[in-house]
């Protein structure tokens, strides 16, 4: 057996995100978001499966909040859901929606876990879609005013938070490949997403400053790692291109004050203009002070002439997948963490997601065995020990989920919790996992 020792100041954590866990989509004050609006247009989502009631967190908060606080971690990771603090997207606060973060907030405190918050967990309120969404750059103005509200009615004790959750999910994902909501198929308007997402993030550090002087802000780009499949160049080159569309076109703005010419250059061939203004980039490249990575999965990448707009193909390293078909590569993880301290420095580094789909049930004896889940994380974890020990500088790793939830398109077949939920009952049931996690968390240390 090997110990896999971490160091004491590392923070441990356990993330979820408002509209995969509250439910109460039509309570308090709360008015649609375009996920309530994508995931009740029939097709779009497996099962046809929605939010409107989700793990029903919105009226559990207590009881989740004391499932972390025996899990023992320091910290929990939230979203707010805009339309339920600000129904018109702008404007008025809804007190009911506030109160309700006020109390999560409090409660959190008064068990000793330390909030994260997540402004943009990818719920906008379908007012402000009705009017262009993220599209139009006027939204980005929308989010500073929801932001600084925020800031206000937190700031005193909420002191981390992360502006934008997977910019590329919510933008490439959702306006190009239609997958996610608001489900549009345009390169045009997903560039413009990307743009005014990045815009948004700054304008919101810039006022942080002033606002929270004493805390701490980032963002949570994903990334997922491509190996090449063979030393040829057009293999190294095809990966390159393939990872730019997560990586660079996300980090470079923030830390570098530009985007790659590559894509710029790919995008336009493909009759996708980069419109910005001038300054853009000058407010997103905002210093932040921390950033969040999520990472699930990697593959190998091979050139692949007709392989799409980057012209590569992902390839399985093995057969070994999680339940939502994910390849499992844990080394892709360190390379991720290496490849992004040596590109952009020493920010440090939270991971703000990290996870498995397996989609156990409760057995018998009323316990749900999820060995599976324990061994990614053991392997995970393990690679982001080797990537610390390299230097990098990861200051928390937060579990990706604390509870079962709404998987966005796959809807709840596809199970990320350490926490088993019932979506008829809302009972919780602790999984293995959440045991071998408690058990990690207190001794920073795990055998494997
Ligand atoms: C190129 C073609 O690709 C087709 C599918 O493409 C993807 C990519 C990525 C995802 C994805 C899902 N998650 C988990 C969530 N992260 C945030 C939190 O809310 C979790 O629920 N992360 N990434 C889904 C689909």
């Amino acid at each position: 057996m090997t110990t896999i020792q971490f160091p004491d100041k590392l923070k441990w954590g356990a993330a979820t995100a408002s509209y995969q866990i509250e439910g109460a989509a039509k309570e308090g004050g709360r008015t649609a978001s375009i996920w309530d609006v994508f995931s009740h247009t029939p097709g779009n989502v497996k099962n046809g499966d929605h939010g409107d009631h989700a793990c029903n967190s919105y009226h559990m908060y207590k009881e989740d909040v004391q499932h972390l606080k025996e899990l023992g971690v320091d910290l929990y990771r939230f979203s707010i859901s805009w339309s339920r603090v600000i129904p018109d997207g702008t404007g008025e606060l809804n007190p009911e929606g506030v109160e309700y973060y006020r109390n999560l907030v409090q409660e959190l405190i008064d068990n000793g876990i330390e909030p994260m918050i997540t402004l943009y967990h990818w719920d906008l309120p379908q007012v402000l879609q009705e009017k262009g969404g993220w599209e139009n750059r006027e939204t980005t103005e929308a989010f500073l005013a929801y932001a600084n509200a925020m800031f206000q009615e937190f700031g005193g004790q909420v002191k981390k938070w992360l502006t934008i959750n997977e910019p590329w999910c919510a933008s490439f994902l959702s306006n190009y490949l239609g997958i996610h909501a608001p489900g549009k198929t345009s390169l045009q308007a997903a560039v413009d997403v990307s743009h005014h997402l990045l815009l948004a993030h700054g304008k919101a550090v810039q006022s942080f400053r002033d606002l929270v002087p004493d805390g701490e802000i980032g963002y949570a780009p994903n990334v997922g790692w491509l190996e090449p499949y063979s030393p040829n160049q057009e293999d190294i080159d095809a990966c390159k291109r393939g990872m730019m569309w997560q990586k660079e076109w996300f980090m470079d703005p923030v830390f570098k004050g530009t985007y790659p010419e590559t894509l710029v250059k790919l995008f336009a061939e493909h009759d996708a203009t980069l419109n910005m203004e001038e300054g853009d980039l000058e407010i997103i490249s905002q210093p932040i002070d921390m950033m969040g990575i999520n990472y699930y999965t990697g593959s190998l990448g091979r050139y692949k002439e007709d392989g799409g707009l980057f012209q590569v193909e992902e390839i399985a390293l093995d057969e070994r997948r999680t339940d939502i078909d994910w390849p499992i590569y844990s080394e892709g993880f360190y390379k991720t963490l290496t490849d992004l301290h040596q590109t952009y420095g020493d920010v440090p580094i939270y991971i703000t997601e990290n996870g498995a789909c397996y989609n156990h049930g409760v057995e018998e004896d009323g316990k749900v065995h999820d060995k599976e889940r324990v061994d990614y994380l053991k392997q995970h974890l393990t690679a982001l020990n080797r990537a610390m020990e390299a230097g990098v500088p990861i200051v928390g790793y937060i579990v990706w989920s604390l509870l079962d939830n709404f998987e966005w398109a796959e809807g709840y077949e596809k199970r990320f919790g350490i926490i088993h939920v019932n979506f008829e009952t809302f009972e919780r049931t602790r999984k293995d996992s959440y045991y071998w996690y408690k058990d990690t968390v207190k001794n920073h240390k795990f055998e494997r």
